[in-house]
């Protein structure tokens, strides 16, 4: 079977992407695993409804455990951390068992975290199921959140693989297919203006996409993060550009109240607003009105919800895992495709997050 290869520091691994890929799974474990003794899926009440008895069917030759965990953010807490290492513990998995992420990014996040300090480390895959987690499950940034800051709580720890089969994206509701284009979308923004003009031009109803309009977006998006995970695993330099909009979206995430908001729509709203000191601040040259009337037309709010205070937003995004010394870093862009990092002063935010919202002219 045909993948791309993610290199890393620590690790080299395939993905594999396309309808059907799940079917190999079996196969791949018995080639690159000979001794595996437990295999659990992670799995959450959505996808384990829809998919699990395929996944477990697929696997039946090894007899796979599985735990159920809440929907979406809910998945990422302490309490759940602990119940899945608790079932761990109880099913007497060891350091030849392997976990396996089956659902979104959530899950990804909260398995492959299970899975970096369950007996300091066993191996897992990930085997996607949103739009969104064509990003999550490549890269190895795993965590859960703390009610003070989303994924504060976490480690960089690869996958042995990603099975990304895109049979399982059919049912995913259409808020969830905003939230994963608009990481999409991020990436070409940092990396690509071609691909960003192809996504401006070609994508227009989110309900519509064709299986070639996925799998080209979706590979395309794969293949950039990986570029920027293999140049810097652990963030020290050029992987911070993958966080364009995240300074702003993770602060309304959390704000909000977690799950309140998808991922991708509040990074979206992150995103627009990125946008915008870049074009203030660094003469960004980017037709930014074309950009707006595009995504509100896919169904995306591009506004700060009216109920979240400015102060608040610029506590938690001084709490942003890029701040040094409290000092807030946005990613913003010299140009398509030429993210750079900056630092703004709590004023300057404020006046932009007031100016952003029409409260001053
Ligand atoms: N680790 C990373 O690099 C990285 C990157 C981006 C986002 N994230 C994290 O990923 C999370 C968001 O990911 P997500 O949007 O994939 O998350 P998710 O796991 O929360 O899934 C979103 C919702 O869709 C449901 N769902 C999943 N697959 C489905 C399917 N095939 N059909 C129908 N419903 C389905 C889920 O049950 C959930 O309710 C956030 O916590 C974010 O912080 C991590
Ligand atoms: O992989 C990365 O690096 C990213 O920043 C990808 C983001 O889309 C993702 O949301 C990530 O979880 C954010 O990381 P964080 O370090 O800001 O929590
Ligand atoms: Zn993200």
């Amino acid at each position: 079977m045909e993948g791309l290869t993610i290199h890393t520091s620590s690790k080299d691994y395939p993905v594999y992407v396309g309808t059907g890929v799940i079917e190999e799974l079996g196969s791949f474990l018995k080639e690159k695993f000979p001794s595996l003794t437990n295999l659990l899926i992670i799995t959450d009440e959505n996808v384990g409804e829809r998919y699990l008895s395929i996944l477990v069917s697929v696997l039946s030759d090894f007899k796979p455990l599985s735990y159920t965990v809440p929907n979406g953010e809910f998945a990422k807490t302490f309490e759940i951390y602990q119940q899945c290492l608790t079932f761990a513990l109880e099913k007497k998995l060891d350091r030849k068992s392997m976990i396996l992420a089956f659902g979104g990014g959530a899950v990804g996040d909260l398995s492959g975290f299970v899975a970096a300090t369950y007996m300091r480390g066993i191996p897992f895959i990930q085997i996607p199921t949103t739009i969104l987690a064509h990003d999550s499950a490549v890269g190895g940034k795993v965590a859960i959140n703390h009610p003070l800051g989303k994924n504060m709580i976490g480690a960089f720890y690869q996958p042995e693989a990603v099975f990304y089969d895109l049979d399982f994206l059919h049912s995913l509701p259409i808020h969830e297919r905003r939230s994963g284009f608009a990481e999409v979308v991020k990436e070409a923004l940092i990396s690509d203006l071609n691909f960003y003009q192809w996504l401006e031009e070609h994508i227009s109803n989110l309900e519509q996409l064709t299986e070639e309009q996925f799998s080209y977006m979706l590979e395309k998006g794969i293949a950039i993060k990986g570029s920027f995970v293999s140049k810097d695993e652990k963030e020290s330099g050029v992987r911070a550009f993958l966080n364009l909009g995240h300074t702003l979206g993770h602060a309304i995430e959390g704000e909000a109240g977690y799950g309140k908001i998808t991922h991708g729509e509040a990074v979206m709203i992150g995103m627009v607003f990125a946008l915008e000191l870049s074009c203030e601040l660094l003469g960004l040259t980017f037709n930014l009105s074309k950009f707006k009337n595009w995504v509100k037309k896919l169904g995306y709010e591009i506004a700060i919800p009216t109920h979240l205070d400015h102060q608040r937003l610029i506590y938690r995004m001084k709490q942003d895992k890029k701040s040094v010394g409290g000092h807030v870093q946005f990613v913003l862009l010299n140009q398509i495709g030429e993210p750079v990092l900056k630092e703004i002063d709590d004023q300057y935010l404020l006046e932009s997050l007031k100016m952003y919202r029409g409260e001053v002219e």
